[in-house]
C-alpha cells in the first residue's frame, strides 16, 4: 500500500489547488457552455452532476490518476475476489456478494459463498412471506401486527432508514418499529404500542453480545413471558445474528436464527439476514429489487473506467474538497421526507469507516481522512445550519439528492420542493457579490449610508462545492443504487487514504469503561481509579438519586 501523499498525482493537485482551487465556479461555467455534460454521469435513470465543484478537466485528470496510482481497480477486485482486504480483523469484506444477482461465484479462502447466501435469502422469503401473510402465529393463536428490530449501529441504522425510505411500499397493518437505545424509555414507549399476542421480536446482533441490544431483547422478553409464558419466546423471537451459540444461549430456537457471516461488516449488513425487517415490512420481492438496484452499482463499480465511474468521481471529489481545499465536513442533504434516516446511516457508513488516523502499515497518518457529515432533509435543514453553509467561515461541499417524482403528488408541494433543491445548489455556487446587492438595495429605496452598511452582510461569497443526485422516484432498486453508491464511495476513499475502512476499534475503549462504570454506579462500590470529573460526576449522579 502506498502512503497518498507520496503519489506524483497528489503533489500535482496540491499545486493545482494552489493555482486554480480558488477560480469562480461563475466564471467556470461562463466559459464552458458543455461544463453540465461534460460534469456529469448517468447510470440509467440516476445521474450525478458534480459540475458545481472546483475542478476544470485538468484536475478531473489529475483525481483519476491519484485513483490510479492509489491502485483503486487492483483495490476494487480484491475486495470482489474475497481477498482478506479487511487486515486487522483478518476478514474478507464480501457484502457485494449479498446482492450478487448472478450466477458467478464468490470465494472466500476456496470456498464459493453464494449457496448459503442463497439459502438465507430462500429463509427469509418463506419468513417474511409468512408474517406478511398471517400464515406465523403468535403464541394466542393470532398473526402478527407489529414487529420490532431489536439491534443498534449497522444492526438498526440500515434496516430503520430502509424501512422508513420505503414507506410506500409498506403493508398497512403491519407496523414494524426499531429498538435500539439502551435508555429504557425507548422500550417503554415502543412496547406500549405493542400488545403481546400480536408482536415479533427480531434481535439483530453480528456478534450477540452487545450490552444495549442484549439488554432491550432481555426486557422484551420479560414483557412477553409475563403476559403469554415461557413457551411464547419460540413463536415470538427470532434472531439475525454470526453467533449461533450465543442466540441459543439467550433461548431462541436455532430454527429461528438467519445467519450471516464475519466477511459482512455491521454497517454494510442491511443486505443481509439483518434486512430481515424490510423484507418484513415491503414484501421479499422488493426486498429483492433493493439488492437488485444495489448489485447494478456493484456491476457499473465493478467495471466502469475511473473517470467514468460513480463512486470514483463522487469519492474523487470528495478528496479533492477535504485533501486539496480545506474541507472538513460534508453535508447530506436529501430533499425527500423519506430520506430522513439517511444522513444518520450515512454517519455511521462513512464515519465509521473512515474516521482513522493511521495507514493500513499501522503508521499515523499525515493527511486527513473521513470527513464529519451531517444532514437533515430539505427544506428543513434550509431553516436551520444552512446559514453557515452559505456565509460562515469554514467550506462544507454538500449533496444534494432529490427525486423528479414523488410518491405524494399533493397540490404544487413537489415543484415547489424541487425548486428550492435547485436553487440552494445554484446560490451557493453563484453567490451574490457586492454589485448586485447594491444594485438590490438601491432599487429598494435605501438611503446610501445604509446600503454601505447593509453591504459585508448581505454578500455571498458563493464557490461553495456541491453535488447533485437526481433519480426519477425513490423505488427500491434506486434506493439500493444510492446506498451502494455511497459505500463504493466509501471505499474508494479508504483506499486513497491508504486506512482500513473495515475495522472500527474506536468503540470499543467506551463500551469496556462503561462495564467498569455500571456497577459503580448500581452497587455499593466507591468509583474505582478514575480520574476527578469521571469521578465526581458518578458521585454526583448517586447523590442526584438520594443514594449518598
Ligand atoms: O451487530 P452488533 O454486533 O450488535 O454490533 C452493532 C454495532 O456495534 C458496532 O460494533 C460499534 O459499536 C458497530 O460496528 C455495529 O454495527
Amino acid at each position: 500500500m502506498t502512503h497518498p501523499t507520496t503519489l506524483p498525482a497528489w503533489a500535482a493537485l496540491e499545486a493545482r489547488a494552489a493555482t486554480e482551487g480558488a477560480r469562480p465556479m461563475r466564471a467556470l461555467f461562463a466559459e464552458d457552455p458543455r461544463r453540465f455534460a461534460d460534469f456529469s454521469l448517468r447510470l440509467g435513470d440516476l445521474l450525478l452532476d458534480y459540475s458545481k465543484n472546483r475542478i476544470d478537466r485538468i484536475t478531473r485528470e489529475l483525481l483519476v490518476a491519484l485513483a490510479g496510482q492509489a491502485g483503486v481497480e487492483a483495490a476494487r477486485d480484491a475486495m470482489f475476489g474475497g481477498a482478506e482486504w479487511n487486515l486487522t480483523e483478518h476478514r474478507a469484506v464480501l457484502h457485494v456478494a449479498l446482492r450478487n444477482r448472478s450466477d458467478r461465484p464468490v470465494r472466500v479462502g476456496g470456498q464459493d459463498v453464494m449457496p448459503e447466501v442463497r439459502a438465507v435469502l430462500d429463509k427469509m422469503r418463506d419468513f417474511a412471506t409468512r408474517v406478511r401473510d398471517g400464515s406465523w402465529r403468535g403464541a394466542t393463536g393470532q398473526p402478527i401486527r407489529a414487529v420490532v428490530n431489536i439491534g443498534i449501529g449497522g444492526s438498526d441504522l440500515g434496516p430503520a432508514m430502509v424501512v422508513e425510505a420505503l414507506a410506500p411500499y409498506r403493508q398497512p397493518g403491519l407496523d414494524v418499529h426499531f429498538l435500539s437505545n439502551v435508555d429504557g424509555s425507548h422500550a417503554a414507549e415502543i412496547l406500549k404500542r405493542c400488545d403481546p399476542a400480536t408482536t415479533l421480536f427480531i434481535v439483530a446482533s453480528k456478534t450477540f453480545t452487545t450490552q444495549e441490544t442484549i439488554a432491550n431483547a432481555h426486557t422484551a422478553r420479560d414483557w412477553l413471558v409475563a403476559a403469554l409464558g415461557e413457551a411464547a419466546v419460540a413463536h415470538h423471537f427470532v434472531a439475525l445474528s454470526t453467533n449461533a451459540p450465543a442466540v441459543t444461549a439467550f433461548g431462541i430456537d436455532p430454527a429461528n436464527m438467519f445467519a450471516f457471516w464475519d466477511w459482512v461488516g455491521g454497517r454494510y449488513s442491511l443486505w443481509s439476514a439483518i434486512g430481515l425487517s424490510i423484507a418484513v415490512a415491503i414484501g421479499f420481492e422488493r426486498f429483492e429489487q433493493l439488492l437488485d438496484g444495489a448489485f447494478a452499482m456493484d456491476e457499473h463499480f465493478r467495471t466502469a473506467p475511473l473517470g467514468a465511474n460513480l463512486p470514483v468521481l463522487l469519492a474523487l471529489i470528495g478528496i479533492w474538497n477535504a485533501n486539496f481545499l480545506g474541507a472538513e465536513a460534508v453535508a447530506v442533504l436529501p430533499y425527500d421526507q423519506y430520506l430522513h434516516r439517511f444522513p444518520a446511516f450515512l454517519q455511521q457508513l462513512d464515519m465509521e469507516s473512515n474516521g482513522k488516523s493511521v495507514a493500513r502499515d499501522g503508521s499515523p497518518v499525515g493527511w486527513s481522512t473521513g470527513p464529519i457529515l451531517f444532514g437533515e432533509p430539505g427544506t428543513n435543514g434550509q431553516h436551520a445550519f444552512y446559514q453557515l453553509i452559505h456565509q460562515g467561515t469554514r467550506l462544507i461541499p454538500c449533496d444534494f439528492l432529490v427525486a423528479a417524482e414523488t410518491h405524494n403528488p399533493i397540490g404544487p408541494h413537489h415543484p415547489m420542493l424541487l425548486a428550492n433543491v435547485l436553487a440552494q445548489a445554484e446560490a451557493l455556487m453563484r453567490g451574490r457579490d457586492e454589485a448586485e446587492v447594491r444594485a438590490e438595495l438601491t432599487e429598494a429605496g435605501r438611503p446610501a449610508a445604509e446600503i454601505d452598511a447593509l453591504v459585508p452582510h448581505r454578500v455571498f461569497p458563493g464557490n461553495r462545492p456541491s453535488n447533485f443526485l437526481l433519480y426519477r422516484k425513490l423505488d427500491p432498486h434506486t434506493l439500493g443504487r444510492l446506498i451502494a453508491l455511497y459505500e463504493h464511495k466509501v471505499f474508494v476513499q479508504g483506499v486513497i487514504w491508504d486506512i482500513n475502512s473495515f475495522d472500527q476499534w474506536g468503540v470499543e475503549l467506551g463500551k469496556a469503561l462503561a462495564k467498569v462504570i455500571l456497577p459503580e454506579l448500581t452497587g455499593p462500590a466507591a468509583p474505582a481509579a478514575h480520574d476527578g470529573s469521571t469521578a465526581g460526576l458518578i458521585a454526583a449522579v448517586r447523590a442526584l438519586r438520594g443514594e449518598e
